[in-house]
């Protein structure tokens, strides 16, 4: 996707793999909006980007994405303050297996609503000029992971993409909808995990045998690769310290028989 004089909405992009996101979309010459519920944390970050691309293209929006008002309110402005929307990333999460009904709040429920927004902005039908929605789900959301509530929310998140991002939608939309499922990355949401302490213990052992952890840019680059390739649509890209690669190209058992799987195209 060309992004020069676009405009994005970022989720989460107060720090972490937002903030990368963000800039590496405003590298690209795009506006973004930053949402998030860390006002001071977004300000901070809105600023340090006004200063580095000009602060014509960057504004943070105070949003809980779990607040149904909130998100709504947050697109609008983004379409008033900006004049479009183009790209939106679902990227906002927690880690809570304590208080779980939260973490399929943000996690699953926000980004199933996030796309709502996206593909009521941006699709054709509904007068948008298409677009691309980019989720942010995770490695746990393939394989099994020890805490199962987040692993839940990331493998709906899987299920999601690849439904909206079925050929029929495409052409009635033209909004492909790919997703990001990242390994551990160093970042704040690994510091605290509101988890257990044998899933913590787990997690600790699974990255050690994992290799280790990723860095934020090791993740823009699968942001990045999901930009630059415009036939993906229901793409799931893992991203881990071995590489990338998709996931799921299988095809289903209605069209297993004849072996004549139809990989997604892209008329956007
Ligand atoms: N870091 C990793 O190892 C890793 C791996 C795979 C996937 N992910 C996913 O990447 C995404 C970003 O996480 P991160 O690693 O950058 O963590 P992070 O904690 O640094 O960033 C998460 C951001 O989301 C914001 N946020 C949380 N709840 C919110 C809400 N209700 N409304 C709006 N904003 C909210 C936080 O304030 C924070 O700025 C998450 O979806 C996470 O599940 C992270
Ligand atoms: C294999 C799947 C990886 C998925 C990663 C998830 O999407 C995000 C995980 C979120 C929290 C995990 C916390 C784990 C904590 C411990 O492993 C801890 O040892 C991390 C230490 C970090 C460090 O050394 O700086």
């Amino acid at each position: 996707m060309q992004l020069s004089g676009k405009v994005a909405l970022v989720t989460g992009a107060a720090q972490g793999l937002g903030k990368g996101c963000a800039e590496a979309i405003l590298e690209r010459g795009a506006k973004v909006a930053l949402l998030d519920t860390n006002e001071s944390a977004g300000q901070e970050t809105a600023a340090d980007f006004a200063l580095k691309y000009g602060a014509d293209r960057c504004t943070f929006i105070l949003c809980d994405v779990t607040a149904k008002d909130q998100l709504e309110g947050a697109f609008q402005k983004v379409v008033d303050h900006f004049g479009g929307l183009d790209l939106v990333v679902n990227n906002a999460g927690i880690l809570n297996e304590v208080q779980w009904e939260k973490c399929i709040d943000v996690n699953l429920v926000s980004v199933v609503r996030g796309c709502h927004l996206g593909l009521r902005y941006m699709g054709k039908q509904n007068g948008g000029n298409g677009g691309l929605i980019i989720n942010m789900s995770s490695v746990a959301g393939l394989y099994a992971f020890p805490s199962p509530v987040y692993a839940t929310t990331k493998a709906g998140v899987v299920g999601l993409t690849r439904s909206l991002g079925m050929d029929y939608k495409l052409g009635r939309d033209c909004v492909r909808v790919n997703a990001l499922c990242p390994s551990f990355t160093t970042t704040a949401i690994l510091a605290d995990p509101e988890v257990p302490e044998d899933q913590y213990q787990h997690m600790k052992d699974m990255l050690e045998r994992g290799g280790g952890l990723m860095q934020i840019p090791d993740v823009v680059k699968g942001l990045a690769k999901l930009l630059d390739e415009d036939d993906k649509n229901g793409a799931v890209l893992e991203v881990t310290v071995q590489g990338m690669k998709y996931h799921g190209d299988e095809s289903g058992p209605w069209d297993r028989e004849s072996g004549t799987h139809q990989p997604n195209l892209c008329i956007a």
